[in-house]
């Protein structure tokens, strides 16, 4: 096994498969912390999807530290820490507090952290995130309802969440290649830096990346990073070309759409496919907590609505009316609240026939992928960039296309189905 991967949650970890695949590798991924002495069978690079980003610092610490040790008896030669290109996180964590324990454990003196991710509009110059043009901080991600992102300076942010000095490994460094970027590395380590964030703007600024890369034994950020990392193995002889199919064939049943993400881009496909007429029921948080909207309403109505196609059933709200609902319920427990309804929803639409789900949301794909008892994933077409459809492996027969809440174009929802066959 060449690559072991920890994603912090589970659309980010078929983000990274994606690309890990895409760029020819053979590509596993699991879903929460593998059994000690797993076998990943042919796999050339494993995925491990946490749902760690907003728990409690030292339980997310847990859970890659675990994982680790599962990579690493596996015979793990890299690892890969991915987080979100947004760099979703607060100040108690958890993107620091993993980097470091993994960092410790795998006795590695420096490393970079960098969620650029061009293909998504993610950029980073002078250590500053950009979403698309404008600055983390100024982009929707001010209002995400677990983690909003306020400060688009990373240096700055990951240093809050860190004991380890951070610092920056600027653009200029990184266009002058490989050997300069580790030549500034060990500078930076004998400095006293352990953690740098890279800029990146452009994929080719990642493929260098990836180049100087070529030794580390860890390496932490979003699913960019990975990009020029699998040429590396090539070039030793290690690996071929597989590639990723255009289609995928998906298990006979019916379909349907669930999206607990309140991110701009769901907004904008929830909104795409009620206006282009389907079928579509929203879940009222205050409602569900006052019980007079129920797992089984909702899964009654899915039956009775899905003769026409797909059904979609959406939390997806705006920030002020997400801010209400968190006033009056608390902002874990009204996550969770949907979370529960949506994973509950799916078990029984799995129970009902149903064999092919749209997931909007990581923490959202986390539930309903760990009810649904999914244990892992074979990852199939590309639908968006970051966005593939999956299949599962061992437990129920599903196909599942898990969507970042910013990633897919407006009509995400409508053309997915195209990639699939019956
Ligand atoms: N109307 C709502 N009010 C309050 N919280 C909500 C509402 N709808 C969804 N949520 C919660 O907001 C959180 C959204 O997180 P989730 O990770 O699923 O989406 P996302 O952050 O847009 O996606 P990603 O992590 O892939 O970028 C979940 O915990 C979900 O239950
Ligand atoms: O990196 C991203 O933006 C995504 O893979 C993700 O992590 C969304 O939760």
């Amino acid at each position: 096994m060449l690559l072991g991967a920890i994603a912090d949650d589970l659309t980010g970890a078929t983000d990274l498969s994606l690309m890990l695949a895409r760029n020819g590798m053979k590509t596993v991924q699991v879903i929460g912390v593998p059994e000690e002495g797993a076998d990943f069978g042919d796999a050339e690079a494993v995925v491990v999807a946490l749902k760690s980003r907003t728990i409690p610092a030292d339980q997310a610490v847990a859970m890659a530290l675990a994982s680790a040790l599962v990579l690493r008896a596996a015979g793990t030669e890299q690892f890969l820490f991915k987080y979100c290109s947004t760099f979703d996180s607060t100040d108690a964590g958890n993107i620091g507090p993993v980097a470091e324990a993994l960092m410790d454990l795998l006795d590695v003196p420096i490393a970079i952290a960098c969620p650029a991710f061009p293909a998504a509009g993610r950029s980073v110059y002078q250590g500053h995130l950009f979403v698309g043009s404008s600055l983390l901080s100024d982009s929707a991600m001010r209002d995400h309802p677990l983690t909003p992102m306020r400060d688009p300076n990373l240096v700055r942010v990951l240093q809050a969440q860190c004991a380890a000095r951070v610092g920056l490994l600027p653009l200029d460094i990184v266009s002058a290649g490989a050997e300069v970027i580790n030549a500034v590395l060990h500078k930076a380590q004998q400095a006293g830096f352990r953690l740098m964030i890279a800029d990146a703007v452009r994929d080719a600024d990642l493929r260098v990346l990836g180049k100087a890369l070529a030794g580390a034994r860890l390496i932490t950020g979003g699913s960019g990073i990975a990009m020029g990392l699998p040429e590396n193995f090539r070039l030793q002889g290690r690996i071929g070309s597989a590639a990723v199919p255009e289609k995928m064939a998906a298990p006979a049943g019916k379909s349907v759409i669930l999206a607990g993400s309140c991110s701009e881009a769901t907004r904008g496909q929830v909104d795409e496919a009620i206006a282009a007429g389907r079928p579509a029921l929203k879940i009222v948080p205050a409602d569900v907590a006052a019980g007079s909207q129920t797992v089984s309403d909702v899964a009654n109505w899915v039956l009775a609505n899905t003769d026409a196609g797909p059904a979609l059933v959406y939390s997806s709200d705006e920030p002020d009316a997400v801010r209400a609902v968190q006033d009056k319920l608390g902002k874990d427990e009204a996550g969770l609240l949907v979370e529960h309804l949506l994973a509950n929803l799916a078990v029984i639409l799995r129970d009902n026939g149903f064999s092919r789900f749209i997931v909007a949301g990581g923490e959202t794909s986390g539930a309903v992928v760990a009810a649904l008892g999914v244990s892992s994933l074979r990852i199939g077409p590309e639908i968006a960039p970051g966005v593939p459809w999956t299949r599962s492996v061992g437990g129920p027969d599903l196909a599942l296309a898990l969507k970042s809440g910013n990633f897919g174009a407006p009509d995400f929802f409508q053309t997915a189905w195209d990639l699939l066959q019956d």
